[in-house]
């Protein structure tokens, strides 16, 4: 069993890098739309990056920092991921291994990448779409819980992203609210490819431990009591079936409301507990549904595409 995940603080008085001429151009694609395509994505002009001006900060993630920044001559507006050169190794592997994976995707689930910027200093940045509303942790804490037909409207986009992921051997393994960005169109994105993985064969088996463990599956938070390695694309529908829990009962499931997390609580109710379960007035089509994802033994999980055609989605037709 491995130890926690500890969430880097970032020292909010390091200066702004300055990404300047000397950094790589990168094509710029047209503004994104609603329904951003491929060939949207591919319409590209140039600019350098002297051209985006920084507005404000959006966010502070594990060694960097967002920010949302504005392209002086189209006046677009696009979010802007720094890492400074000065931050650790392990930083430096997760914002590589970020880009790498944010190159290879095209898909309107999965937030879009617009460009990647290295410095010879070591800062580095990812260019971004910009999501307006921020995402769907901040928007729980802000706006409430989801009704049912809320989050079938939001899990339909998460699966879609999580079947296009998992088509292309990509595991996010960090799945959580504050990883799916939202914007005022209700568009639900997947985010923060950090510590995702890219798998060489669609079977390969995963065993490293990674991510934010209140989200991990049992066989991941204690892979030794499961043979030793796991399959990680089950992994991500544990994560999912949490965090849909959470943005229905407004608190994460496996803790009560003014509980604080702490390892030892986690690693018993994630190990050694029952799975949490919707209290009265779920619907029997969503406490299935989240049966599916919950069960602690990752091979009676469904897979993202079978959740897809799961009642609970099915009760909720989409308008589209
Ligand atoms: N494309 C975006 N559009 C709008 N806001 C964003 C965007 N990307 C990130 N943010 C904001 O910046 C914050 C930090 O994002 P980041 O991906 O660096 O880390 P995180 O997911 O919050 O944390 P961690 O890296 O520790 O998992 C997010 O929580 C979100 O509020």
């Amino acid at each position: 069993m491995a130890v926690v995940r500890e969430r880097r603080q970032v020292n909010l008085r390091l200066p702004l890098p300055d990404l300047s001429d000397r950094c790589s151009r990168f094509p710029l694609p047209l503004p994104p739309s609603a329904s951003t395509t491929a060939a949207a994505a591919s319409a590209s002009v140039t600019i350098s990056q002297t051209e985006l001006e920084k507005l404000q900060v959006l966010g502070h993630g594990n060694g960097g920092t967002v920010y949302k920044v504005q392209h002086k001559r189209t006046s677009k507006i696009y979010a802007l991921k720094v890492v400074n050169g000065d931050s650790d190794v392990t930083v430096h592997r997760q914002v590589s291994r970020e880009m790498e994976i944010l190159r290879r995707t095209d898909s309107p689930h999965i937030v879009r990448c617009y460009g990647t910027y290295v410095k010879p200093s070591g800062d580095v940045a990812i260019l971004m779409e910009y999501m307006d509303a921020g995402t769907l942790d901040t928007l729980l804490r802000t706006r409430g819980t989801f009704s049912e037909p809320e989050l079938a409207h939001i899990t339909r986009q998460i699966l879609k992203g999580l079947t296009y992921l998992h088509a292309h051997k990509i595991i996010h393994r960090d799945l959580k609210p504050s990883n799916l960005l939202v914007n005022k169109n209700m568009e639900v994105k997947i985010a923060d490819f950090g510590v995702s993985k890219i798998m060489s064969r669609r079977l390969d088996p995963c065993n490293s431990y990674v991510g934010t463990c209140a989200y991990m599956s049992p066989e991941r938070f204690d892979p030794d009591a499961h043979g030793g390695n796991y399959d990680g694309y089950l992994g991500d529908i544990w994560s999912l079936g949490l965090t849909l829990m959470e943005l229905y009962v407004g608190h994460f499931p496996f803790l009560s409301p003014d509980q604080r997390p702490d390892w030892a609580t986690l690693m018993c109710a994630i190990c050694f507990g029952d799975p949490p379960t919707l209290p009265q007035g779920a619907s029997d089509e969503f406490r299935s549904f989240i049966e599916c994802c919950l069960q602690k033994e990752s091979s009676k999980r469904w897979t993202a595409s079978q959740l897809l055609d799961h009642p609970f989605l099915r009760s909720h037709p989409t308008s589209d």
